[in-house]
């Protein structure tokens, strides 16, 4: 349903151009959910700026649901490409209410219909009664929700979140990273997420892609990537990272670490 078929792409940099994604296939099916993870740098980011059409390719297609959104001659406007972006600062309109921010991209609808969808949003996140509210009056983790309830408000085919978790003290991540996962699942959203952290991607992805440089890694499922990764670097890339996260576990416990 999410084609991305040999993509590349490149910024303007020191009087020339950096490439940073290089020719860069995968393909996503309807209902699923993928990650993305890299040392930072690797491109992550751009895969979805270059999905969500802020930024031309240089070569390569992208196309959802069988309709083309960038390929030669052809660049769909990101407002015309059904995709919802959640990016990791969340993005709130300080001076308006939840309401106000959720029904935000909903102007085509009349206030009839727009109210029914706002409220259907804010119950799906658990909101309802926080509608009138400010987002400096929120927590992190509500925030968070809103930002979510406005991305999917008008039903997107496809979600874009980038570090969705990232301003989230560690216990609010872990139960929100379920929550979303739930939620993508219960509206049967399609959705590719950008994290820096393996145990949210592990906990909450169908396929989990990793970059290196641009270029894709591997592209598999959590068990396949945790029991054959394709490289010695992945390997030691996810155990490392595995072996972090039991450590700052461990500490938090109280508890001395185990090598
Ligand atoms: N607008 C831009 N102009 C020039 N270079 C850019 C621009 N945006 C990103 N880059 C560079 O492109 C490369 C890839 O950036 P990108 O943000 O996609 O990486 P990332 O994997 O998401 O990184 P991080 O994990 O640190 O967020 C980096 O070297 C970055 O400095």
């Amino acid at each position: 349903m999410l084609e991305l078929n040999r993509i590349s792409l490149s910024y303007a940099a020191d009087g020339g151009r950096r490439t940073v994604l290089r020719e860069l296939t995968l393909s996503l099916e309807a209902g699923q959910i993928a990650c993305l993870l890299g040392a930072s740098g690797c491109g992550k980011t751009s895969v979805l700026r270059a999905i969500a059409g802020f930024e031309p390719l240089d070569g390569g297609s992208i196309r959802l649901d069988g309709r083309s959104l960038s390929d030669k001659g052809v660049r769909v406007e990101p407002e015309h490409r059904r995709v919802g972006m959640m990016f990791q600062d969340y993005a709130l309109f300080p001076h308006l209410n939840v309401a106000a921010n959720v029904g935000f991209g909903l102007r085509r609808l009349n206030a009839a219909e727009r109210d029914r969808r706002v409220r259907a949003m804010l119950d799906l996140v658990g909101l309802a009664d926080q509608a009138a509210r400010h987002p400096h009056e929120l927590s992190g983790g509500q925030q968070q929700r809103v930002a979510l309830a406005r991305a999917l408000a008008p039903e997107p085919e496809l979600l874009l979140l980038d570090e969705p978790f990232s301003n989230l003290d560690v216990d609010a991540r872990e139960r929100l990273a379920f929550e979303l996962r739930d939620l993508l699942k219960a509206t049967g959203r399609t959705a590719l997420l950008v994290t820096h952290n393996q145990a949210e991607a592990f906990a909450v992805a169908d396929r989990i892609g990793i970059l290196k440089e641009g270029r894709l890694a591997q592209w598999d499922t959590p068990y396949g990537m945790h029991h054959h990764p394709a490289t010695p670097e992945i390997a030691a890339f996810i155990h490392r990272e595995a072996l972090m996260a039991r450590r700052a576990q461990a500490s938090l416990r109280g508890a001395p670490s185990a090598a």
